[in-house]
């Protein structure tokens, strides 16, 4: 396996110019368990773990190794080697970990595609949708909406269903495909091109991990039957990885995720509603809310039914939690500004004794 064969490419050409120390070999995440991780180079695939260096002076999450992630490494022996620096990325996934306000998690990085994995039963939900969307957008990686396990509903229920996502949802391309058939696979090969990296985004239960067995041809995750009372699985991937599939396409598990949560501080969140923000453009208030001023735009196009009146009320609850989650990261800088304030203060009274 050559380093195209694991992803690498002009852009990172250029966004590592100055290249790789001596010693050190160029190499990928392919998966991450608590702190440790594995490494595929040129030569192999290797254990892994952070020097104390790294991990002393990362400030948050974001700052470790994530699957898809490239990075530096000294291969100690066949089962040891150490990363001691994470090249720059040129997209990152994150959302914001659960309870820990401020605080994101990366959930991969260097990836061209996301795939929103939705079945089509009661996992459904276009408002999620929505939210993975600013997910992507807000990560500069493209969205593909992928519906599975079609075999359990008529064909045109799915037909309507596709047409309820394109009434919402513009410019994102929209893919169904059932595990149980493999209907629907060819299409989704055809998205698959060779050296790009694709993650699977979606909550548990979706079929996920199916997919890729089927894809990659081997039985790489057990899945296990969900019963159908509580349509909870038995099985679910606990930690991120990575599969090349034949064609060259390059495939990133994600454990199911129960919340997503928005971790956006740029225009992800815009990019989604276009539609919104551009009818917004042209409300009388520059700092409009949009919801009870007059010559709002926006309310105007949703009387007219020129906006969906779901993806309007789900705008604005994103557009809360966003706000909300600014001003926590706001707070979060203050306090770690605060803090080493106090650090330095310290080092120059020893200094002086
Ligand atoms: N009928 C039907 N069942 C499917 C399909 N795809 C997956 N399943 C079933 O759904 C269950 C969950 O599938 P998984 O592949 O484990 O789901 P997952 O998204 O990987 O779940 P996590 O690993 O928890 O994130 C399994 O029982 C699968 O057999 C499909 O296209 N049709
Ligand atoms: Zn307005």
């Amino acid at each position: 396996m050559n380093l195209e064969d694991l992803g690498y490419n002009n852009h990172l050409e250029t966004i590592n110019k100055d290249g790789i120390s001596g010693d050190f070999e160029v190499g990928r995440v392919i998966a991450e368990y608590k702190e440790r991780y594995t490494v595929r180079t040129v030569s192999g695939e290797y254990p892994a773990e952070i020097t104390g260096n790294l991990r002393y002076t990362a400030t948050g999450r974001e700052d470790f190794p994530a699957v898809g992630d490239w990075v530096e490494l000294m291969v100690l022996d066949p089962d040891f080697a150490i990363i001691h620096k994470v090249l720059p990325r040129h997209s990152v996934i994150k959302r914001q970990a659960v309870s820990q306000t401020g605080e994101v998690q990366v959930i991969a990085a260097n990836i061209d595609v996301a795939f929103i994995v939705q079945a089509v039963d009661r996992d459904f939900n276009i408002n999620r949708l929505e939210r993975y969307l600013t997910l992507c957008h807000s990560s500069k990686v493209s969205p593909v909406i992928l519906l599975t396990k079609t075999d359990l509903i008529p064909e045109n229920r799915l037909t309507g269903l596709i047409e309820e996502i394109q009434q919402r949802i513009e410019n994102v391309p929209v893919l169904a495909v059932s595990n149980e058939t493999e209907e629907g696979y060819d299409l989704l090969l055809e998205k698959i091109e060779k050296g790009k990296t694709y993650c699977l985004l979606g909550s548990s239960g979706v079929g996920k991990s199916t997919l890729l067995n089927h894809l990659s041809g081997k039985t790489i995750m057990k899945t296990n039957t969900i019963s159908d009372s509580t349509r909870k699985g038995k099985h679910t991937t606990s930690h991120r990885e990575m599969f090349f599939l034949d064609n060259g396409g390059i495939i990133i598990d994600n454990p199911g995720m129960r919340e997503v949560g928005i971790a956006d501080t740029g225009s992800g969140l815009e990019t989604t509603f276009d539609r919104i923000v551009s009818y917004a453009q042209t409300c009388k208030f520059k700092d409009c809310t949009h919801i009870h001023e007059t010559g709002c735009a926006v309310l105007e196009a949703l009387e007219k039914g020129d906006i969906d009146e779901k993806a309007y009320e789900n705008y604005l609850k994103l557009k809360r939690e966003k706000a909300h989650f600014e001003s926590s990261v706001a707070e979060k800088r203050k306090k770690e500004k605060q803090f080493g304030k106090i650090v330095k203060h310290y080092k120059k009274y020893y200094a002086k004794k």
